[in-house]
């Protein structure tokens, strides 16, 4: 009886609910994946002056958003004035907090890093939270203004010459927090000392990851530099997120990824929002108020590859940052 009553039913209905089925699972799929949702409902960043590199796109935009929501003061320090005042009207209408500003901080230019933190210091006395968010990968060989590898420039040296002039305002803001964004892919990378600035061979995937090591061994010399200050610093791997960081892989940024890879990713990669959970989380819980010098993936402190924990090579490569960056002058 059964049997008749399914036959009875027309194929494009059991094709509509199989697919509508399909798409149910994959949508679970997708959220069980992206993790839940930073659940610190009731935590408030109300007072804090946090700075996000690169938010006007991706992560950074979607992290800033949420701190905006908590009622923090939210600077977003963005290369391109134009997007980035586009989505702090976004943000500013959907969070109603004024308090969140735009600034010029191009992170290929040195000189660039010191107009910015020349303007912010101008501006505030205090900074809470120095989110590192922004970033480059796999891009074809170029330079940035002071000739550094682009990846390397922008996704290390950059940010190393921001953290360190805005150190002694984060200092006297202790207990305050820095976050580095890196990436997993950094277990591929090695600290190339005699081609470090890739001037001898470029491979951008290798560069890509010996920036996002970089990262990993900058958070753990400054972690050991700030032990007593009151100020941490973790870095986090925000999980694979859909965002336009492909844009220099030209497959994965082209139609035929959209049409033939992209549908069968989609329930296993997170969305912005979802990659900026773990960001928030280290930026404002309590949980996590006295931990320093680690790596994050989905709120848990991860364990790192035998390079990222390479004390030499930590200390080799900030006094080459240091030198490069110019630090000193
Ligand atoms: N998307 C992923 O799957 C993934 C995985 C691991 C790590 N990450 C890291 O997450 C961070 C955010 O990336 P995303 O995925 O949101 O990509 P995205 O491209 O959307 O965002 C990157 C941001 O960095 C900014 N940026 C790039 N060059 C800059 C420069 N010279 N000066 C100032 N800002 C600059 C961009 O304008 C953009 O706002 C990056 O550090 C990235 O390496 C991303």
């Amino acid at each position: 009886m059964l049997k008749s009553a399914a036959r009875r039913i027309p194929k494009t209905v059991w094709i509509g609910s199989t697919l509508l089925g399909a798409f149910g699972f994959a949508c679970l799929t997708k959220e069980m994946i992206g993790g839940p949702r930073y659940q610190g409902s009731g935590v408030t960043a109300e007072g804090k002056v946090i700075i996000v590199t690169g938010a006007n796109t991706g992560i950074g935009k979607e992290t800033a958003w949420e701190l905006a929501r908590r009622r923090a003061k939210v600077y977003m320090a963005c290369r391109d004035m134009k997007c980035c005042e586009q989505a702090r009207e976004e943000i500013v209408l959907d969070t109603k907090n004024k308090y969140v500003y735009c600034r010029k901080c191009d992170l290929a230019s040195l000189q660039s890093i010191r107009e910015f933190v020349k303007v912010f210091k101008s501006e505030q006395k205090r900074l809470d939270v120095l989110i590192n968010n922004a970033g480059v990968m796999n891009t074809s060989i170029s330079k940035t203004k002071d000739g550094f590898e682009m990846q390397l420039g922008v996704n290390h040296l950059g940010h190393f010459l921001l953290t360190n002039l805005l150190l002694d305002t984060i200092k006297a803001s202790a207990p305050s927090r820095i976050i580095n964004v890196s990436c997993v892919a950094y277990k591929k990378g090695q600290i190339s000392k005699d081609n470090l600035n890739s001037d001898k061979k470029y491979d951008a995937k290798d560069a890509y990851a010996q920036s996002k090591l970089a990262v990993i061994l900058f958070t753990k010399e400054l972690a050991n530099k700030l032990q007593g200050t009151g100020v941490t610093v973790n870095s986090v791997h925000p999980g694979l997120v859909d965002t336009d960081i492909i844009r220099h892989m030209s497959f994965y940024s082209s139609w035929l990824s959209t049409v033939f890879i992209k549908p069968f990713m989609w329930p296993f990669i997170k969305n912005a929002r979802q990659g900026a959970q773990t960001i928030i989380y280290l930026s404002i819980d309590k949980a996590v108020e006295n931990v320093t010098g680690k790596y994050f993936c989905d709120y848990e402190e991860a364990d790192v590859s035998e390079d990222a924990k390479d004390d030499n090579t930590a200390k080799w490569l900030w006094a080459v940052s240091e030198k490069w960056t110019r630090l000193q002058a």
